[in-house]
């Protein structure tokens, strides 16, 4: 059994927080207060009353810590670490774009253990969480890694290693780019089919697609068509995380999921004009 703190009690934290504290020793550490966490999975439903904590100066050292804010709250949550993190601590950061070491750059790099997840969730009340469907999980191989998967062999969640993980986090980059036009549109999943929709997808994955291969991932033509089927696969009404900020009135992870783009594309003389302009007018919809 593991001690694992989760930063965090949104749709990833909350669910993951749910699930392995069936098996372990779980904190939450809360930025807003929240009674147990109930989690509505495609099987059943997942409850849990993990230890909850609102005061960073209340935290003990754990063997775990996993970050599971938005990436724009990453400075705030960083206030937790002083209190969790031992000499032997890890820190997985999990959580969309292809950044996430340099998100915590007061941990050690060694100590830090990027995470892809693929786990579509919404939040609809404090505790209260739909997971769509069944997810998954890499990581860079190494101990580390390893470590980290053994973590979830008693939950539904598929964990992995994966020997190549900047691909990983590109092809997810490419998904998580696309997935701009629901909150522009306010329209969820269903909207992929849409062939209007659909072929902006495939703009902004191939501009996606050029960069990650100019940051050495390995990213196929075909994956293009890829994002949008797999979009039109998901649950009809599955809102992703940027739609739902957008919605919610939150800041939202356009730095992380089309910025970035942008800024790499400038780095390697990659023209990215659609992740740019998509980004700009969402941004501009809230002002
Ligand atoms: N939702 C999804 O389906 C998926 C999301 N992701 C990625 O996972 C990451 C998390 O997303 P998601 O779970 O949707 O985000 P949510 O907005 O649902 O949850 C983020 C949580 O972080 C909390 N938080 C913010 N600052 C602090 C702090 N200083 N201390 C403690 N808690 C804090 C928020 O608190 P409060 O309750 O006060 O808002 C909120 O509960 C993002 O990078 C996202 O892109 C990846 C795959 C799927
Ligand atoms: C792709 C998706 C919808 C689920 O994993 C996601 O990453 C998000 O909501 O941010």
């Amino acid at each position: 059994m593991a001690r694992i703190a989760v930063i965090g009690a949104g749709a990833i934290g909350g669910t993951l927080a749910a699930w392995l504290a069936q098996s372990h020793d779980v904190t939450v550490c809360a930025r807003s207060p929240l009674a147990d966490l109930e989690i509505e999975t495609p099987g059943r439903t997942l409850r849990a009353a993990p230890r909850i904590l609102t005061d960073p100066a209340t935290a003990a050292p754990v063997d775990w810590v996993l970050a599971t804010t938005k990436t724009y709250d990453c400075a705030a949550a960083a206030a937790w670490l002083p209190g969790l993190m031992g000499p032997d601590t890890r820190l997985a950061v999990i959580q969309n774009g292809v950044e996430q070491r340099e998100r915590f750059p007061m941990v050690a790099p060694e100590r830090t253990v990027p995470v892809i997840i693929d786990l579509p969730a919404e939040r609809t009340a404090p505790g209260r969480i739909v997971q769509r469907r069944d997810g998954t999980i890499l990581v860079p191989e190494g101990a580390a890694g390893a470590a980290f998967v053994a973590l979830f062999a008693d939950t539904v969640i598929a964990a992995e290693t994966t020997p190549d993980f900047v691909t990983a986090a590109w092809r997810k980059l490419a998904i998580n780019c696309s997935g701009i036009v629901s909150a522009i549109t306010r329209r969820p999943a269903e909207v992929a089919n849409d062939e209007g929709v659909a072929e902006v997808m495939r703009a902004l994955v191939r501009e996606c697609i050029h960069v990650g291969r100019a940051e050495g991932a390995a990213l196929p033509d075909k994956l293009v068509d890829q994002v949008v089927e797999w979009t039109r696969k998901a649950h009809p009404d599955s809102v992703n995380s940027l739609h739902a900020d957008f919605v919610a009135g939150r800041p939202m992870e356009l730095d992380a999921r089309n910025g970035v783009i942008v800024r790499l594309g400038e780095k390697h003389g990659i023209p990215t004009p659609l992740n740019q302009a998509l980004a700009a007018v969402l941004a501009a919809s809230r002002s």
